[in-house]
């Protein structure tokens, strides 16, 4: 659905450099810190932003190939709507009819109600999870078999958070062969929702892996100095000093659970796996 190959972008300090591809039915997470060049590269895929090299290519046409049919079947959710604020949606409803043919006006206004988003007030007196979850719910209306969603829970609250993870989860069983690709900083929102995660750290890719590969096979080692000498070191990725000793980074946390059974193997959550491969050294 969505390939793109050695896509390179320099602006004066940061260069992003992105190989990535999503499968039709897949959920394709991308986490990194604030300035690792998410933006960047969700922009680059709508064809707002134009690359030095590489490339992109959606329903596999390049961006700036793509028709106004291309673009409908795109379901965009930014921190910023860009809808006038002054609008309520009510007003907003008659928009989204002219401009996405597949617009679903029953189901959009009953999940508004479900989400308790008001139809009369004005945009600027929305909550920031009002907006976010408005955001969501423009981007699933329109029968779109690919949605890019950038920080779509950022700001909301636990409950709001979820709502918007099961509209997602709700969007992807609905129809066959749907895609997502979505940011987040929050780990445990795309634990429980991707498939694939793309790790992006000063705008490259320093991970890629399946979730269940990172729930599974990635573990974090806890070990004393007295331990670390003694420590079968050909599967660990990274290490990191901390007061008790090292923790190690690895991909295969059973190795260790088998063989060195007097030393500490966590399960590694995204996070810990993101805290490590960014502030560990290579072992
Ligand atoms: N139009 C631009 N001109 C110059 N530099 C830019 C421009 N857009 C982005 N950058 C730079 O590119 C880098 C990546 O920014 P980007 O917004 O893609 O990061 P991000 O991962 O989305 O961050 P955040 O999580 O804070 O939104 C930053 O250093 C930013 O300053």
């Amino acid at each position: 659905m969505l390939s793109i190959e050695n896509f390179r972008k320099r602006y004066d300090d940061f260069e992003l450099d992105c190989t990535m591809s999503v499968e039709p039915g897949q959920i394709t997470g991308i986490v990194g810190a604030n300035g690792a060049g998410k933006s960047t590269l969700f922009k680059a895929i709508l064809g707002l932003v134009k690359g030095d090299s590489g490339r992109i290519t959606l329903f596999g046409k390049e961006p700036q190939q793509l028709t106004r049919e291309d673009k409908e079947k795109i379901g965009v959710a930014f921190t910023n709507a860009g809808f006038n604020e002054y609008l309520r949606i009510k007003d907003i409803v008659p928009v989204l009819s002219n401009v996405y043919p597949s617009f679903e006006k029953e189901k959009f206004l009953g999940s508004c109600k479900k989400l308790n988003l008001s139809l009369d007030k004005k945009l600027k007196e929305f909550s920031t999870g009002m907006k976010a979850k408005l955001n969501v719910l423009i981007a699933v209306s329109h029968q779109a078999p690919f949605l890019i969603l950038d920080e779509p829970t950022a700001g909301l609250d636990v409950t709001a958070r979820e709502q918007v993870l099961d509209l997602l989860r709700e969007y992807m069983t609905e129809v066959d062969g749907r895609s997502i690709v979505i940011s987040s900083h929050i780990s445990s929102d795309l634990e429980g929702l991707c498939d694939d995660i793309y790790m992006i750290h000063e705008g490259k890719i320093i991970l890629h892996e399946t979730m269940d590969t990172i729930l599974n096979d990635y573990g974090v080692i806890k070990v004393t100095e007295e331990q670390w000498k003694k420590l079968d070191k050909s599967y660990l990725l990274k290490k990191k000093k901390e007061s008790y000793g090292y923790a190690c980074l690895t991909k295969e946390k059973r190795y260790y659970m088998e063989n060195h059974p007097g030393v500490a193997v966590e399960n590694g959550s995204l996070d810990e796996v993101i805290v490590m491969m960014i502030q560990g050294e290579t072992v």
